[in-house]
C-alpha cells in the first residue's frame, strides 16, 4: 500500500468552484491537490456550458444564413457539416484544457488525474488514470464532484443506448429525427440547435408545460417559438417503453391523458435532470452525510457534517449553474479564512441559451403568488421595444414583478434578444436596492434592447 501523502487542502473533483479554490489556496502558499477523473477543468468547459453554447452558436449561424434572403443577402444552397461543427467545438475545448493546465501549473496546485474514493475520514485513495494508486489526506477536504445525467427507469431505454448531452455534443452526423426526453434546459437548448442544423425534432415532456419552474405565459411563449421553428412538443407525455437503437432507429411509446402514442425517430437524447456523483465515492467511510436525494448535506456555510470537510456545487445541492458553483468557491474561500459567508438569500440569476434566450432573476409571478407576497406586474412584448423594428427580433416579452407595498423590484423575466444582458441591468438595480421608478426614469441608450426597460416599468400600476 502506498504511504498517505498529506496536503493542506485536498479537493475531490475539479468542478467549477473547486478548481478556483485550489488555485487561490495554492497561490496563497498552501500545499493543494485536486483529484479529477476525466475533465481537466470540470464539466462546464469540457461537456456542458461552453461546448453546448459553442454548438448553439453554430446553429444560430445556420439559422441566420438560411434566412439571409429576408435581410437582403443572397446565398446559394445552404448545408451544415456536423463534423466541422464538432471540430470547431473541440478546438475550443482543447484551448480550455490548455488554459486549465497552465493555471494549475502557475498556481502550484497539483492536478492528479484519477478516480478518487474516500477510504476514511479526510483520506482519499486515487486509482490513477495512468495506472497505480495514491493515498492522500487533507487537513481540509473539499468535495466538488458534480452530477451526471439522470437516466429514467423506462423499459428498453438502456438497450436503446440513448445519448446524454455528452454524446450529443460529439455527433458528427445530423440525426434525421432527434427525439428528446425532457423539456428542461438541456432538452430545449439542444432541441433548437439540432432543429436549426436541419434535424426533425420531437420533445417529449411529462409535465403539462415546458420549463416547469417558469410562469405559464413564459413557458407558452417559449413553446410557441420552438413550434414556429418546426419542433414538435408533446406535453403531458410519459414515456412507457423504448425500442430500437439510438443512431439507427428508435421508437418511444408514450402515455398521455388523450391516450397512448408512438413517436418514431432516428436518435434519442435523454435530458431528464441530474443525479449527484456521490453514490460511489466512499462517503460511508467518513462523517459526511447525504440527504434523501443523494446530495451532500451542508449548512449555509457549505460545511458538511464532518468538521473540516466542505462541499461545493451541484453535489452540495446548490442550484445547477456554473456561476453558483463559482459563488460557492467564494463562500468556502472566505469561511476557510474565518469569515461567515452564507448561501441563503443570494440571488440566482440564470439564462437558457435558446434564440431568443430566456433570462430570469428574482421571483416569478407564480412564486410571488405561492409565497403570498402582494405584487404588481407588467409585461412588454418585444415587438414594443423599438430596436426590434430594426432587427425583427420581435419574439418574446419582458416581465417585471414589483412589490405592491413599496417600489422594490422582486423579479424580472425575459424571453427576447439579449435577455441575459438586459437582465444583468435589472439584477444590478435589485442588488443596489433601487426602486423600479429609477429604471423607469433612467436615460437608456436609443436604440438598445435595454431601452425597453423604460416602457416595461412604466406599465407597473401605481401604488394604491
Ligand atoms: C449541457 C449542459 C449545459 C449547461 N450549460 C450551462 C450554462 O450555459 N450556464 C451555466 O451556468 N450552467 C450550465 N450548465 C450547468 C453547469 O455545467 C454545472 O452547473 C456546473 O458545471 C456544475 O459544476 P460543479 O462545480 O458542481 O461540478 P462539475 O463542473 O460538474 O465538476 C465535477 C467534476 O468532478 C469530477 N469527478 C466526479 N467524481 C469524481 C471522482 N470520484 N474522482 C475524481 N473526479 C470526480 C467530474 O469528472 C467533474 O469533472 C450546463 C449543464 C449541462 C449538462
Ligand atoms: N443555460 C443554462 O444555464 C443551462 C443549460 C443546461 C443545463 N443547465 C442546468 O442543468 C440542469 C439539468 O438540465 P436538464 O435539462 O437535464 O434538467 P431540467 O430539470 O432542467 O429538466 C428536466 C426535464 O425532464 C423532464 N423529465 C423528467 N423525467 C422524464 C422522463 N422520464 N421522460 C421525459 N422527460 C422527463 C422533467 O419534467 C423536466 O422538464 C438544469 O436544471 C440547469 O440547472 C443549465
Amino acid at each position: 500500500m502506498p504511504d498517505i501523502e498529506n496536503f493542506d487542502t485536498l479537493i475531490l473533483g475539479s468542478g467549477q468552484g473547486g478548481k478556483l479554490l485550489a488555485w487561490h489556496l495554492a497561490r496563497s502558499g498552501q500545499k493543494v491537490a485536486v483529484v479529477e477523473r476525466r475533465w481537466v477543468g470540470g464539466s462546464c468547459p469540457a461537456v456542458a456550458c461552453l461546448p453546448s453554447k459553442n454548438e448553439i452558436w453554430s446553429a444560430r449561424i445556420a439559422h441566420l444564413v438560411q434566412h439571409a434572403a429576408e435581410f437582403g443577402t443572397a446565398t446559394g444552397p445552404v448545408s451544415v457539416d456536423m463534423a466541422a461543427v464538432r471540430r470547431r467545438k473541440q478546438a475550443m475545448v482543447d484551448r480550455e484544457i490548455a488554459f486549465h493546465l497552465g493555471a494549475y501549473k502557475a498556481s502550484g496546485a497539483e492536478l492528479i488525474m484519477g478516480e478518487g474514493r474516500f477510504i476514511g475520514p479526510k483520506t482519499i485513495e486515487v486509482s490513477l488514470n495512468d495506472g497505480g494508486q495514491r493515498r492522500l489526506s487533507g487537513n481540509q477536504v473539499v468535495v466538488n464532484v458534480g452530477s451526471h445525467a439522470a437516466i429514467p427507469d423506462i423499459p428498453g431505454l438502456p438497450a436503446a443506448r440513448a445519448m446524454t448531452h455528452i454524446e450529443a455534443l460529439e455527433l458528427d452526423y445530423l440525426p434525421s429525427h432527434l427525439i428528446v426526453l425532457g423539456g428542461g434546459y438541456v432538452g430545449i437548448e439542444m432541441a433548437q440547435a439540432y432543429r436549426r442544423f436541419g434535424s426533425r425534432v420531437t420533445i417529449i415532456e411529462p409535465s403539462q408545460r415546458l420549463m416547469g419552474r417558469e410562469d405559464a405565459d413564459v413557458a407558452e411563449e417559449m413553446q410557441r417559438i420552438l413550434v414556429s421553428e418546426g419542433i414538435e412538443v408533446v406535453l403531458g407525455a410519459r414515456p412507457t417503453q423504448v425500442r430500437g437503437l439510438s443512431g439507427d432507429a428508435v421508437v418511444v411509446e408514450i402515455h398521455t391523458d388523450a391516450g397512448n402514442r408512438t413517436v418514431e425517430g432516428s436518435d434519442l437524447l435523454v435530458a431528464a435532470g441530474r443525479v449527484p456523483n456521490t453514490a460511489d465515492i466512499g462517503l460511508e467511510k467518513t462523517g459526511v452525510e447525504l440527504d434523501d436525494r443523494g446530495f451532500i448535506r451542508v449548512n449555509e456555510r457549505l460545511e458538511t457534517t464532518e468538521g473540516g470537510v466542505w462541499a461545493i456545487g451541484e453535489c452540495a445541492g446548490s442550484p445547477q449553474f456554473t456561476h453558483v458553483s463559482v459563488d460557492d468557491f467564494r463562500i468556502v474561500r472566505d469561511n476557510m479564512a474565518g469569515g461567515n459567508r452564507r448561501t441563503d438569500a443570494r440571488q440566482i440569476p440564470y439564462v437558457m441559451f435558446t434564440d431568443p434566450p430566456l433570462a430570469r432573476v428574482g421571483m416569478s409571478e407564480g412564486e410571488a403568488q405561492r409565497l403570498g407576497i402582494a405584487y404588481r406586474v407588467a409585461t412588454l412584448p418585444m415587438g414594443n421595444v423599438l430596436r426590434t423594428e430594426a432587427t425583427e427580433e420581435t419574439q418574446g416579452f419582458m416581465k417585471a414583478v414589483v412589490s405592491a407595498n413599496d417600489d422594490r423590484i422582486l423579479g424580472f423575466t425575459m424571453i427576447g434578444s439579449e435577455a441575459g444582458e438586459v437582465m444583468a441591468v435589472v439584477q444590478t438595480a435589485m442588488m443596489a436596492g433601487l426602486p423600479y421608478t429609477e429604471l423607469r426614469e433612467a436615460v437608456i441608450v436609443h436604440l438598445t434592447i435595454a431601452e425597453g426597460l423604460g416602457p416595461l416599468f412604466a406599465g407597473i400600476p401605481p401604488l394604491r
